[in-house]
């Protein structure tokens, strides 16, 4: 039985107050902003998502590793409230929830920032950046945009994110991918996301505009967000991640702390040292002595010596 005391407690928490993992006075478990206990999800005969396990947390990035199929989307999809899972839990603030729509999750905190970034181009930053909530000034038929404090809003923003653009008049579409991505970003953060999902945001970019996108989602990690990072690239994700979920056709393939893993072992797990070591058995069979069997045989030795000696999937973990 919890007393009174710790009903008290209870009442304190508020999701700002909560830092990661922190437990709950009443049940003395760790509650998390988002997490996905064994989350399934069937689209008819397929099986897009299967026993997946990870939780997000104020301060600390949690990134979603796979290739293509993996089912990156599903989740993504799940959490954002565009699709519901029909098997497992997903609780946000230690409540559980199915969300059913985009606005219940951005109701919830949640803000997802897409690859294909919903931009006007020819607008202006300022624009762009209060698209759909703009400010207005005055009542009745004297109503109109507050233009000079939305300017002088996203400026400030932009600012408080590490982000030097001189004039927000101009088209957002002349910024360059990378800076785009972080006005997407920055809005997130102003209008209150407490979890921010970024779907593949380096995928598209050089590795100059990839190592800007990533040092802004440092400063989002910084300010207190829980991040989401969606990625297939593990030189992207393990310099700013603290937790990786690895994806590979719906299943989890490992989901570990950073202290439990190196680069080199997140790389070649996303190599898939067994596969290449079964390709290069099925070439042998069909009786090629080539140059690609050689390869594909050096290259599963390569990827099989780096892999961690032990499976230390933390997925049955809260
Ligand atoms: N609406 C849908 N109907 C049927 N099958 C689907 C649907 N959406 C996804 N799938 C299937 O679910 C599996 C996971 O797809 P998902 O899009 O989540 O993967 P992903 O990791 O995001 O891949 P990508 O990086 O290529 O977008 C795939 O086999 C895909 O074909």
């Amino acid at each position: 039985m919890a007393t009174m005391a710790q009903h008290k407690a209870a009442q304190h928490i508020s999701n700002k107050d909560l830092l990661a993992g922190e437990s709950d006075p009443l049940t003395d478990r760790p509650v998390h902003l988002l997490h996905l206990d064994s989350v399934g999800k069937h689209y008819g005969n397929v099986i897009a998502l299967r026993d997946v396990t990870m939780a997000v947390d104020n301060g600390r990035v949690t990134c979603v590793l796979g290739d293509n199929g993996a089912g990156k989307s599903t989740l993504i999809k799940i959490i954002a409230g565009l699709h519901q899972h029909d098997e497992g839990t997903f609780t946000i603030m230690g409540e559980e929830r199915k969300l059913s729509s985009p606005r219940e999750a951005l109701d919830a905190g949640i803000a997802a920032v897409y690859q294909d970034l919903a931009v006007v181009s020819l607008m202006p930053i300022w624009r762009n950046f209060f698209l759909g909530s703009e400010l207005t000034t005055g009542v009745g038929p004297f109503r109109r945009m507050d233009v000079n404090r939305m300017k002088e809003i996203t400026k400030k923003e932009l600012a408080q994110m590490g982000i030097d653009l001189r004039d927000v008049e101009q088209p957002i579409g002349q910024l360059s991918g990378g800076e785009r991505q972080c006005v997407a970003i920055a809005r997130a953060v102003y209008f209150g996301a407490k979890v921010l999902i970024l779907d593949e945001p380096t995928a598209a970019l050089g590795v100059k505009q990839s190592g800007v996108v990533l040092r802004y989602i440092l400063q989002a990690r910084d300010r207190g967000l829980g991040v989401i990072f969606i990625t297939h690239n593990p030189h992207h994700a393990y310099p700013v991640g603290d937790r990786f979920l690895l994806l590979k056709r719906g299943r989890s393939i490992g989901y570990y702390d950073k202290k439990d893993i190196t680069l080199e072992e997140l790389t070649a797990q996303m190599a898939g040292g067994a596969e290449l070591a079964e390709l290069a058995h099925e070439l042998e069979q069909l009786g090629g002595h080539t140059q690609a069997l050689k390869e594909v045989k050096a290259e599963a030795a390569a990827v099989t010596a780096e892999a961690p000696s032990s499976e230390r999937d933390l997925s049955t973990r809260p």
